[in-house]
């Protein structure tokens, strides 16, 4: 039986006939009988016999639901450990419990087959365990700062790649020669030859591949790679390096000469394990590849003659490696920092002594290891902190997410957008090295967030309990779908895969930013210094007065600069300007944005100047980024990384400008660059440590964005969701200039917006914007269409039918408008329309022909259209969320240049002072 709840009181322990026991009050979630539908846990982690306290157990198969009753779960032994770590809100699951009526209640308790997982939901990632078994401090300080770019790293991925291919037969040396020529870009920042990494990685595989050979001569193995393991019952999540007849192999890089593996080694095996036995299989044995071991080191004590070290997969080790994720889990759940005192590791024998020390001494924390250095002052310290927490519960969401893949059910995850579902398996095909191509036909049109490009969980049916790979979508038509992948799944659904990337990204930039930042630096972060300026004479733009202050300050900046652009200000076309004097100057620059679209946006602005000058030849700039994300017509300055480590090398060493999304400044090459200045666009949409990601790599920077537009897209409501240039403008308002005169809005159309956002201050930049209408448009005449119409702005009051989040007469409405505007000669292609949620996004398309553009306004934000309808969905009362935040509203009354049509409730739209306001201008 599996019991699952909510820890309710008080824990007590207790000693009975020299026993340890812990009493749990929980208030039960569920319970759940072995012939439920739970996953496979139950039976597979049965074993073969229960012990006398499940055997007594009353399990008649008739197990009652009960929801939300408290009881009092009994946890036996060695499980008293994780009993200690429960706090009442805790979340508990027991798996094999047994059940016994005492005094009338019912009440459970842990058997001899019993798992007992603290915040089962909590998913920790395999590394992260057997980084906690070494020092729990040295997990905390990994989680800190990241893996740096380094070459025991790079050697030991490189290996790893090599085995992947060797066990899909792959020849040795083609791997070596492939894998190392993929890798160019960081030998190259490494310094490394490729002979002598080839040379290395050799040495490493060659073993492997003698005892491989060895193996499939003389006996019968099944073999897989790199097998992605979730599990919803441990709350495990990871990779194993490779499954051999149903159990894990885990590859070291490096020699051991003892009998056994290394103890951090085989619980890494044990985790692997526990997954394989929840997804059906009986795992008795793990392997360890040490790839330094060779017969050449047989000696006395081991008399080893392979690489290969087996060890019997005990049930005390699975439940020991449980237990330690519990504890790993717990401290995280209650928000607490290791001290490394819970382990035993000394610390006088780690690497990682000295800087766990400055750590410790800068962060004022606890340390067995002891501290060195000044602590930050305490303003410092408490920004750590609370993003510290701000980030941690982000990560939290991310989990919830994964949570989803098996809470919801594939129609839930379709309808939320998150899987592709019903897809008709058509067939795989080899692909040259090792890998799989695999074909898959489309049944339903259903739209998600999925994309080309995307990397995505494929899989036969369920993305935990089937069986499932890591895929990159190669192709996405209407009727079919085209993978890559390792193995070959039988795919009929694929599922978005979500990501800590980010999240461990944000924590390394808040970090170095306090950690490693320069004091001046963090002076003007924390207001105890203003932002200083060179005096800069020339003139750089002459139409134009904010624009030209804005790159005089940008110039002069010796800290920061501040430009505020409304919608349609010349954004992108002061960045260009900015950037131009900059590399004048002989300054290198690193231009960065939250998405790809910005970064490729302004890097065209940025060309254009700069090709228009002839200044530089566009050699010397370089878009850093993954292939599906950077635009087609960026793609030749794209920075390949395959390839001599020299070029590769020179080629980013070179750029005086480098252009990456924030998330791609946190990665470890872009780690290693350091540049004059940082520019980065979209800054109101960034969270304060992703801003910190980008401008960590430069001495000076200038933040560009609008604070009543979009906000940073977070999961979590905490700290994240103010932008760094928000609250520095509101910190140093001297440092910042204000873009007031836009380029895009009849003057009818941005009144609202520049009143209501921006005190007043924004002005149409020329008298043809301000007197643009969809006459100027070819073959358009605005008396062809009704009077209530010709109006730049125009309101169709619509009662609706009182839905949540759809309105069909609305939808049914706009189409109507369409087919109104096309008649007046107007192409689709020039039209927008906007919706407040995804569901009115979707009834809008059933209604109105498949290319005019329909969305939500977070993917309108940034470009604009000759013609907006906004459809406000609210009927009724205001009571829903509509477009939730008034930032929103601005965002999509800001996008026409010609019309703008709003198509609402006037009774309820009335109700709100702003949507009061707007409709006053709307209907004047
Ligand atoms: N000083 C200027 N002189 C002439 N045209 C300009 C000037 N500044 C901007 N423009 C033009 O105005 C238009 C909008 O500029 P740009 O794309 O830079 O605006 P933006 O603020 O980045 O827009 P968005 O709000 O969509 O991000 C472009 O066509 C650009 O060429």
């Amino acid at each position: 039986m599996y019991v699952r709840g909510t820890v309710a009181g008080a824990v007590e322990t207790k000693s009975v006939n020299g026993s340890e026991l812990a009493e749990v009050p929980v208030r039960l979630d569920r319970e759940r009988d072995d012939a439920d539908d739970g996953p496979a846990t139950d039976d597979s982690l049965a074993g073969d016999g229960g012990t006398a306290e499940s055997e007594s157990a009353v399990d008649d198969g008739e197990t009652t639901v009960a929801e939300h009753e408290t009881t009092t779960l009994t946890l036996w032994g060695k499980w008293t450990e994780s009993a200690d770590l429960l706090e009442p809100g805790m979340e508990l699951l027991v798996t094999n419990a047994a059940e016994k009526t005492f005094r009338g209640e019912d009440r459970y308790a842990t058997t001899g087959d019993s798992y007992v997982v603290v915040e089962p939901s909590f998913l920790v990632n395999v590394t992260a365990i057997r980084n906690w078994v070494e020092c729990p401090r040295l997990y905390y300080l990994n989680k800190l700062s990241g893996v740096p770019l380094n070459y025991p790293v790079v050697k030991g991925t490189l290996v790893h790649e090599v085995f992947g291919d060797l066990l899909r037969g792959r020849d040795l040396e083609e791997s070596i020669d492939a894998r190392v020529e993929e890798r160019g870009l960081e030998l190259g920042l490494l310094g490394e030859s490729p002979e002598s990494v080839a040379e290395d990685v050799r040495e490493n595989a060659g073993a492997i591949e003698g005892w491989l050979e060895q193996g499939r001569l003389t006996e019968e193995d099944s073999w897989r790679s790199e097998q992605l393991l979730i599990s919803e019952t441990f709350g495990i999540r990871g990779r194993a390096d490779a499954i051999r007849r149903g159990a894990p192999v885990e590859l070291k890089t490096g020699k051991n000469l003892k009998k056994e593996p290394r103890f951090k080694d085989k619980v890494q095996a044990a985790c692997y394990a526990l997954m394989l036995e929840e997804h059906g299989g009986d795992v008795d044995l793990g392997t360890l590849l040490y790839t330094k071991n060779s017969a050449l080191d047989r000696n006395e004590e081991t008399g080893d003659l392979t690489p290969a070290k087996e060890f019997t997969m005990g049930d005390g080790l699975l439940k020991f490696v449980v237990r330690l994720r519990n504890e790993l889990a717990a401290m995280e759940i209650k928000g607490d920092v290791p001290t490394g005192y819970e382990g035993s590791a000394k610390c006088e024998y780690c690497f990682e002594q000295d800087t766990c020390m400055v750590v410790s001494g800068r962060l004022d924390q606890e340390s067995k290891a002891g501290q060195i250095g000044q602590a930050l002052p305490d303003e410092e310290l408490e920004y750590f902190e609370r993003f510290y927490r701000a980030i941690e519960e982000e990560r939290r969401e991310v989990h919830r997410e994964y949570a989803k893949l098996w809470k919801q059910d594939a129609a839930e995850r379709a309808d939320d957008d998150r899987a592709l579902i019903d897809l008709e398996f058509v067939e795989k095909r080899p692909l040259d090295e090792g890998r799989w191509e695999l074909h898959a036909r489309r049944t339903s049109g259903a739209t998600s967030k999925i994309r080309e490009g995307d990397f995505v969980l494929a899989s036969d049916g369920h993305p935990v309990r089937g069986n499932a790979e890591h895929a990159r979508i190669e192709r996405l038509d209407e009727d079919q779908v085209v993978l890559t992948a390792d193995e070959p799944v039988e795919v009929t659904r694929l599922d978005v895969y979500p990501s800590e990337l980010t999240t461990d990204r944000l924590l390394a930039a808040l970090h170095d930013a306090l950690l490693k930042g320069d004091e001046r630096r963090k002076d003007v972060l924390f207001g105890r210094t203003d932002p200083e300026f060179e005096p800069v004479e020339e003139p750089f733009i002459d139409n134009n007065a904010a624009q030209n202050e804005a790159v005089t300050k940008a110039v002069g900046a010796r800290d920061c600069a501040l430009i505020h652009g409304p919608p349609g200000t010349g954004k992108t076309y002061t960045i260009a300007r900015a950037i131009r004097a900059m590399v004048e100057r002989g300054e290198r620059v690193l231009l960065s944005a939250f998405t790809n679209r910005a970064v490729d946006n302004a890097l065209e602005a940025v060309l254009e100047q700069l090709e228009e000058r002839g200044e530089i030849d566009a050699d010397r700039v370089v878009r850093v980024g993954s292939e599906s994300g950077v635009r087609d017509d960026m793609e030749p300055y794209r920075l390949e990384r395959a390839g001599d480590p020299e070029d590769r090398l020179a080629e980013l060493q070179n750029a005086q400008v480098v252009a990456a999304t924030t998330a791609t400044c946190g990665s470890r090459v872009m780690k290693e660059q350091a540049f004059d200045v940082a520019l980065v666009d979209e800054a109101a949409q960034l969270t304060e440590p992703g801003t910190h990601a980008a401008i960590n790599l430069a001495d000076r920077f200038v933040l560009v964005g609008d604070h009543e537009q979009l906000p940073p897209v977070v999961r979590a409501e905490n700290d994240l969701t103010e932008s760094l240039f928000e609250r520095l403008i509101e910190l140093h308002p001297d440092a910042g200039v204000m873009l007031d005169r836009q380029y895009r809005m009849n003057q009818r159309i941005q009144a609202f917006a520049s009143r209501e956002f921006y005190d007043g201050a924004l002005r149409p930049a020329e008298p043809e914007v301000a007197a643009r209408t969809l006459d100027d448009l070819e073959g358009v005449t605005r008396d062809a269409l009704p009077a209530a119409l010709r109006d730049p702005v125009a309101f169709v009051d619509v009662e609706g039918d009182g839905g949540q989040y759809t309105d069909s007469e609305e939808a049914a409405e706009i189409a109507d408008l369409i087919e109104t505007y096309e008649a007046a000669g107007l192409e689709r292609s020039e039209i927008g329309i906007i919706a407040p949620f995804r569901a009115q996004v979707s009834e809008i398309s059933t209604h109105v022909p498949d290319d005019v553009a329909v969305d939500t306004v977070d993917r309108f934000q940034g470009s604009s259209q000759e013609l907006i309808v906004v459809s406000f969905t609210a009927t009724g009362t205001l009571e829903g969320p509509i477009f939730e935040d008034y930032r929103r509203i601005n965002v999509a009354l800001t996008r026409p240049k010609r019309a703008l049509v709003l198509v609402g409730d006037a009774s309820a739209l009335g109700s709100d002072p702003v949507y009061g306001r707007m409709l006053e201008w709307a209907q004047a």
